[in-house]
């Protein structure tokens, strides 16, 4: 779609047109006839035009990569001259055809130039094979700097994104290409665009050139120029409208409602993503789902397709309106023309028929390739939005704006811990119309232990991402040490604070950058990464993996196999076997051969990440606040004792805030608890609390009540 964001009121029924196409509602800017023609022809051509600056843009960075600012220019003078070859080969033919003709008359012909025309037209030969093997040997290297330049710049570009900028970027277009992972294919785009656009250069060049050619040569016929200028019409403008969807406004968008089309997708996806493998077989789910998916496409019937098919499908009647028959016929006008011509003039033929067959073969849509013509240009339009949404990730700014005042001011008062203050505090999250937090206020003094407690959905780890700065509050102010968070310096604010994350994940790496990431300075360091281990629990279950610490348990790289598949033979009776390759795998790396840890040992390694960060580098950068939401949800009742018991020994004078919704092991040692449910319906410590005998001590009593 050509429509920028923003622009595209699908309301605006004056200047918008609904159709509704199956289960689709197809909404297209309004336009008259006649520049419904113009837009078709536009429409072909726009991705080019619109984009000139993107390109230019393009094609600078491609010349300042070091080896392109040749390899480019080469390629492109091999393109050029490939693609003269043809008119230079068809000003023979064209002589060669005059030849014939005055021998045909004369009843004689000169050996001579006759050995002279078939020479040349070796060479041609000869020079255009030679041209191709040129451009064979200069696109791979060419092809391979581009993707690697551009797959450093995109993921240079994406890697410093906050949450809230990460988000608006998966929802937008480009993100659903981006989710697949910063892709090597998807940085392709740039390489494929500078070849389908050198294609349609280079047959620019061809067909102008041979224009300029058989102009020359049929100068002196009557009717020749006139008939070389229509047959070249046609080659230029994809008048061709066979199999082709109906003409349509460039702006355009399709959506469905349809909440069965909806649904299908859905289970579509939960039976393609092996995230949900297991949880189908277990709850056999499969029956259930299969059951449902026929349901509802029963229910919808054979609108149950996506937008282009079902457009296509649709379109078959469009081609038997009167503005395609009228395109059909702009085909056979040049013989419509020529015989006209020769009726009206039958003494003395204005063109001899070897020369109109000689035109029509010039244009010739199988030598010229002019019926890919619109084929191509489709598909530069999709490399082009591709190419852009490349580029447009570097223009994504972060929307939590970062602070100018370092923080903090003397590294060594970290040791005694960082106060927090929410002051009227509101919270809500981009696109929801709730407020996860209302108006909180509270303080946590330097040193303090706080368990902020509360049930699902109340609020509490909000209150941990709003401290690390995840998100901005929508209303109200946080202090840091009574220093407004907003002006400080993200990354000093972040090196200050240590957070182990609810939805804490396993990183694509091995065992050891798994924790070592925790401190990235000290990542190197294995006998840290060795002691945060044991801190978090992983130690021992890490250490019993093939690899131990270089361990990855989910393999980052894909192998590559033949077509045939594992267990078959070849022709010649070999067995198709790949295990040896997944023995050399074994040795070096592990992942993806049946390695599975359970939840509990993922969190211990995640807690382990946060003991790198906050405990291990007492000298090289300390942490003065701890923050865990959950930390223990996936630990069993002794690893949970003994990371609070170990927590609690090593944080010295740090402030730390725990978000849990389990209150037996921490209230009791808290100095401050929050009980929040939106806003902090409760605070104080434990006893108070229990005195107060409110919601926090009717919770407490409710989970106590079994154990005693
Ligand atoms: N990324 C998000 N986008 C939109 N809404 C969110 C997001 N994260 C949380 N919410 C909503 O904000 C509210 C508070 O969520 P929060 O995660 O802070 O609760 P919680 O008390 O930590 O819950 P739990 O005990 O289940 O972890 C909930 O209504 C939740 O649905």
């Amino acid at each position: 779609m050509n429509a920028h964001a923003g622009e595209f009121d699908h309301k605006d029924t004056r200047r918008f047109k609904h159709t509704r196409i199956g289960i689709w509602d197809l909404y297209e800017e309004r336009q008259s006839l006649a520049r419904k023609r113009v837009s078709s022809i536009l429409q072909t051509y726009a991705p080019i035009i619109y984009s000139v600056p993107l390109l230019v843009r393009m094609f600078k960075d491609v010349l300042s990569i070091k080896r392109c600012s040749i390899l480019l220019p080469a390629f492109l003078v091999v393109e050029v001259l490939a693609s003269l070859i043809p008119a230079v080969s068809l000003w023979y033919s064209g002589q060669f055809l005059r030849l014939v003709e005055s021998a045909m008359e004369a009843r004689t012909v000169d050996t001579t130039v006759l050995v002279y025309f078939a020479a040349a037209h070796v060479i041609c030969a000869v020079a255009l094979r030679f041209l191709r093997y040129s451009r064979d040997c200069i696109t791979p290297p060419l092809s391979l700097y581009i993707k690697q330049f551009y797959d450093e710049r995109t993921l240079l570009s994406a890697a410093p994104l906050d949450l809230p900028a990460f988000q608006t970027l998966h929802r937008s277009h480009a993100a659903h290409e981006l989710g697949l992972g910063l892709a090597y294919w998807y940085t392709s785009a740039i390489w494929d665009t500078i070849e389908t656009l050198t294609d349609i250069a280079m047959m620019l060049i061809r067909l102008f050139s041979q224009l300029l050619v058989l102009s020359t040569v049929m100068w002196e016929q009557q009717d020749g120029l006139l008939l070389v200028v229509l047959s070249f019409l046609q080659s230029l403008f994809p008048w061709d409208s066979k199999g082709k969807e109906a003409v349509r406004s460039l702006v355009w968008a399709a959506t469905t409602t349809n909440r069965d089309f909806i649904c299908m997708q859905g289970l579509r996806g939960l039976i393609a993503g092996p995230l949900y493998r297991q949880e189908l077989v277990a709850g056999n789910l499969s029956e259930h789902i299969s059951a449902r998916f026929r349901e509802a496409s029963q229910r919808i019937g054979h609108d149950a397709v996506e937008f282009p098919e079902l457009r296509r499908f649709r379109s078959f009647k469009d081609c038997l309106s009167i503005t395609f028959i009228i395109q059909e016929t702009m085909y056979v006008l040049p013989q419509i023309v020529f015989a006209l011509r020769v009726v009206e003039n039958p003494m003395t033929t204005p063109l001899s028929l070897a020369s109109f067959i000689f035109i029509k073969q010039a244009f010739n849509p199988s030598s010229n390739t002019d019926s890919s013509t619109s084929k191509m240009l489709s598909t530069l339009a999709s490399r082009l939005s591709r190419t852009r949404d490349l580029y447009e990730i570097e223009n994504i700014r972060n929307e939590v704006v970062d602070g100018t005042e370092p923080f903090p001011e003397n590294q060594q008062s970290l040791a005694n811990g960082i106060s927090v203050e929410f002051r009227n505090v509101s919270f809500q999250y981009p696109g929801r119309d709730r407020c996860a937090l209302r108006n909180v206020s509270f303080k946590i003094e330097a040193g303090q232990l706080c368990v902020v407690v509360g049930v699902n959905g109340s609020g509490k780890s909000t209150i941990l991402k709003l401290i690390s700065r995840i998100y901005d509050p929508t209303v109200g102010t946080i202090l840091i040490d009574g220093r407004d968070i907003k002006t400080l310096k993200l990354a000093d604010l972040r090196a200050a604070m240590s957070i182990l994350f609810q939805d804490y994940s396993q990183f694509p790496l091995s065992m050891r950058e798994n924790i070592g990431l925790g401190n990235p300075p000290l990542a190197h360091d294995d006998d840290k990464v060795r002691e945060a281990a044991r801190l978090g629990g992983a130690e021992d279950f890490v250490d019993e993996l093939p690899e131990g610490f270089d361990t990855y348990l989910t393999r980052p790289v894909y192998d590559y196999y033949g077509d045939l598949p594992e267990g078959t033979t070849t022709l010649f009776g070999h067995p198709v076997d790949f295990s040896p390759l997944n023995l050399i795998n074994d040795a070096r790396i592990s992942g993806d051969l049946g390695i599975q840890i359970s939840r509990g040992q993922v969190q211990r390694l995640a807690i382990s990440r946060t003991f790198m960060r906050s405990l291990v580098s007492e000298t090289e950068s300390s942490a003065g606040m701890l923050l865990f939401d959950e930390p223990s949800a996936s630990l069993d009742p002794m690893a949970e004792h003994d990371l609070f018991e170990r927590l609690r020994k090593l944080r010295g004078n740090k402030t730390m805030i725990f978000s849990t919704h389990r209150f037996g092991n921490l209230t009791q040692h808290a100095d401050l608890i929050l009980y929040i449910d939106e806003t902090v319906q409760e605070e104080g410590t434990h006893d108070e609390l229990m005195k107060k005998g409110g919601e926090y001590a009717r919770i407490w009593n409710l989970q106590a009540k079994p154990f005693i």
